[in-house]
């Protein structure tokens, strides 16, 4: 018989147990909104499906679903008197917990939907948090009470809603998988101890910004793509699913790699992922999991943040790879690969 979640919450600290606990019930409650898919009443005509019109403080459009699962996430959280406030993708500024005592001891953050533009697609999405000490217990928690390091993370972990719904986290002792059985309900524990391969051959990123790409970034992919005849010696295969969540429950399955690098196309933009609810969380993961997170020059949970919804350049996954990116990164100069860019695309074939 599987353990269930609510037998390991029994083994934690009961404050930490209960912000779980609230967690795992919103995302219970988001896995039924998801297999709902269009016949989502709450949300109108097209069910989940759809822009619910706003745009986030991303300037991105949000999905009907963006809204019903930060909801959901937002109730959840207000019932546990262990949390002082959170932070949301969806939302511009943190929310102070309206019945928590402002000495309450954890601020939660989270990204309600990963992968919203798989929603009408029906490809796998998912929820992504993180909680953090609450340091000025006393205080109403402001934007400045949340900006900390990955490594102060207590938790870390996100839902997949996929043909199985899981929930994977890691407390510091390791990363664990629970399954949500849809008959009984309840979360039970499928998988402990996950540990990444440090070695593969399969890469994921968005092949159509390779134009963008900065020189080290070119290097790998064009040595991967090269196979046997290249530098590597072997065949890379490629995945790119568009949901973060999906691309990093891959790589704890089976190991790989995955990049969001900086590109030239905004320079300003420093990538598209943002630190404090999705690159942190999912780093600390990795690390966990005997894995390596990077920006391509510094540990991703070594990185401060200035502002709630900063973006950072990520690469994750199979700590052998990582470390040959962030090698390639140091000495750029070194790119001889990336002079094939200079004039053609990855995609162009040599002139006969
Ligand atoms: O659409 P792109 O540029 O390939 O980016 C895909 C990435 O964007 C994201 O969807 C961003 O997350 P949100 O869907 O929560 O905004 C990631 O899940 C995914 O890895
Ligand atoms: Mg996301
Ligand atoms: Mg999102």
């Amino acid at each position: 018989m599987n353990t269930t979640l609510e037998t390991w919450l029994a083994t934690q600290p009961t404050a930490l147990a209960d912000v779980l606990r609230h967690i795992a019930q919103a995302c219970s409650e988001i896995a039924r909104l998801c297999a709902h898919g269009a016949l989502t009443s709450a949300s109108g005509g097209d069910g989940g499906h759809g822009p619910a019109g706003e745009a986030n403080v991303h300037g991105e459009v949000q999905q009907r679903l963006d809204v019903l699962a930060d909801r959901a996430m937002a109730l959840a959280l207000a019932r546990s008197p262990f949390v002082a406030g959170w932070a949301s993708e969806e939302q511009t500024l943190p929310v102070v917990a309206p019945l928590a005592d402002p000495a309450a001891p954890y601020l939660v953050l989270f990204d309600p939907l990963d992968g919203s533009s798989n929603i009408e697609a029906n490809i796998s999405v998912g929820t992504i948090f993180s909680v953090l000490p609450h340091l000025f217990r006393g205080a109403a928690p402001t934007e400045a009470a949340f900006l900390q390091p990955g490594r102060r993370q207590l938790v870390a972990g996100y839902a997949l809603y996929g043909p199985a719904t899981v929930l994977v986290l890691t407390v510091g002792q390791g990363v664990l998988t629970f399954t949500l059985d849809p008959v009984g309900g309840q979360w039970l524990l499928t998988r402990s101890a996950v540990q990444v391969p440090a070695c593969t051959s399969e890469f994921a990123i968005n092949t159509s910004n390779q134009r963008f790409w900065e020189k080290p970034v070119q290097r790998y992919v064009a040595e991967c793509v090269a196979g046997e005849d290249g530098p590597r010696s072997r065949h890379f295969n490629m995945r790119w699913v568009a949901s973060l969540v999906a691309e990093v429950h891959r790589i704890l399955s089976r190991g790989g790699v995955f990049l969001y690098p900086r590109d030239h196309r905004e320079p300003r933009r420093p990538g598209r992922l943002r630190l404090m609810y999705e690159a942190a969380p999912m780093a600390w993961l990795m690390e966990q999991a005997g894995a390596s997170a990077s920006t391509g020059t510094s540990e991703l949970l070594d990185i401060t943040p200035d502002t709630l919804h900063q973006k950072v350049p990520v690469i994750l996954g199979s700590r052998d790879e990582v470390e040959r990116i962030t090698r390639y990164h140091a000495d750029p100069s070194e790119n001889v690969s990336w002079q094939l860019f200079k004039t053609r695309s990855l995609f162009v074939q040599a002139q006969p």
